[in-house]
């Protein structure tokens, strides 16, 4: 494994939460970026005691926009901690603290990413700020690029307000990448993805309804098989078909908090080093020609990467949390409050880890090389191949 270089002269502007402890939105994204040699100015959505995410409040006592005080105990599924305390930052403090930067001149950004926005009107704030960096960036001949990650919900539960779907599909347009999960990806397609059919009809509509050069779907579950989540990504033709690759992943039996945040935040700078840190926007500019194979594109090689790193780091998370839960099988009384055991029983509630991306550096900047994408073919066409090749079959006998 050798030492991979670090991008340099990338200025991000990174909008998603913050949270005191742990590792979720911008307090893991900002940190990848600037380990890997990123500036990163962080605008925070939320600040929040904890993760939050997988939470999933009924939309009835979902709770009001501007304060948040959740006690335990919290109804349903949750993978996260069972109670946080913590404000939401409003559209018009997001739009603020824009305009502050704006007055100092301090908009020289070459990437947005974004993540977890706490309403509606926060999203289409992020969205102003997005068509504004990118008309700045244009009058100057300059990049922009936003990577936008479309925090909504994972595997079939909305962890947002319903109006939030329209609003993303609203900024699609201006979105540089997207890197929805599964459930995102079906939510703003409107396709319910059940094959590569499917898969690629979704896709083909962010390329051709919505014009989004690049794409990658987070994690997806294409086959009936649950050790594999399988990456997605697609780079649009100059006809915005899909030109998309695969990358499968062993799944870990365990689940994390914070993995989209990491993924986003190493894909920029992976992206921006497979294109040799050249003008982002402007797919024109760095990829010349529709020959170039899906598993070629600079996207499918910054996502073998990204899954070098992130796999080594999470296997990692999940055999200190083993150890750390090892021999915690006893009876654990909520009685016992001595600090051992108020540890214990706030692991064995939390079922999201929170990923050791701190202590692990030498992964983040030398990613593995096991994972690599293939180029991903149509259901159609694969079956067109085996009628083609039957057809063919045919024909020689015949002849022979
Ligand atoms: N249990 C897991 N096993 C292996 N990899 C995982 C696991 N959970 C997350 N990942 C990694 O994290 C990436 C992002 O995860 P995903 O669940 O799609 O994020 P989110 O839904 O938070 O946006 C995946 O592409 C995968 O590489
Ligand atoms: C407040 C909060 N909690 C939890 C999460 C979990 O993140 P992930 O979906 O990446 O696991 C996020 C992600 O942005 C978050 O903002």
């Amino acid at each position: 494994m050798s030492s991979e270089p670090v991008v340099s002269e990338t200025r991000v502007l990174a909008i998603a939460s913050h949270v005191v402890y742990g590792y979720v939105g911008n307090k893991m994204a900002a940190f990848v970026m600037q380990a890997m040699g990123c500036d990163v100015a962080a605008l925070n959505t939320v600040q929040f005691s904890t993760q939050t995410q997988a939470i999933h409040l009924p939309s009835h006592s979902r709770v009001a926009a501007c304060f948040v005080s959740v006690t335990d105990p919290i109804p349903g599924n949750h993978t996260g901690y069972k109670q946080f305390k913590g404000t939401k930052t409003s559209a018009e403090e997001i739009s603020h603290l824009y305009t502050g930067l704006k007055q100092s001149y301090l908009t020289d950004f070459d990437v947005m990413l974004t993540g977890y926005a706490p309403s509606a009107e926060a999203i289409d704030a992020i969205g102003t700020i997005a068509r504004d960096l990118k008309l700045r960036a244009s009058t100057k001949a300059g990049s922009f690029f936003w990577v936008l990650d479309p925090v909504m919900g994972d595997q079939g539960e909305l962890y947002v307000g319903e109006d939030v779907v329209a609003v993303y599909r609203n900024l699609l347009r201006d979105a540089d990448l997207i890197l929805p999960n599964q459930f995102e990806a079906e939510l703003l397609s409107e396709i319910k993805i059940t094959s590569l059919t499917t898969l690629q009809d979704a896709l083909a509509t962010f390329h051709k309804t919505y014009r989004i050069p690049h794409v990658i779907i987070t994690s997806i579950q294409l086959s009936n098989s649950p050790s594999t989540i399988s990456v997605i990504g697609s780079t649009a033709r100059a006809d915005f078909s899909p030109r998309s690759f695969k990358i499968d992943v062993p799944a870990i039996d365990c689940f994390f908090s914070g993995t989209g945040d990491m993924f986003a935040a190493l894909t920029v700078v992976r992206l921006r080093e497979a294109v040799k840190g050249a003008n982002l926007s402007g797919i024109k500019s760095w990829i010349s020609s529709d020959d170039v194979d899906a598993k070629d594109l600079p996207l499918a090689k910054a996502a073998e990467k990204v899954i070098g790193s992130m796999h080594a780091i999470l296997v990692k998370t999940k055999e200190a949390r083993d150890q750390e839960l090892e021999g915690m099988s006893g009876p654990l009384g909520v009685m016992e409050m001595e600090e051992d055991s108020e540890k214990r029983l706030v692991l064995r509630r939390t079922k999201a880890a929170e990923v050791r991306v701190v202590r692990c550096l030498e992964d983040l900047r030398s990613p593995r090389t096991d994972w690599k994408a293939e180029a991903l073919a149509r259901d159609e066409d694969a079956e067109g191949q085996e009628v083609k090749k039957r057809r063919e079959q045919v024909l020689e006998k015949g002849e022979a």
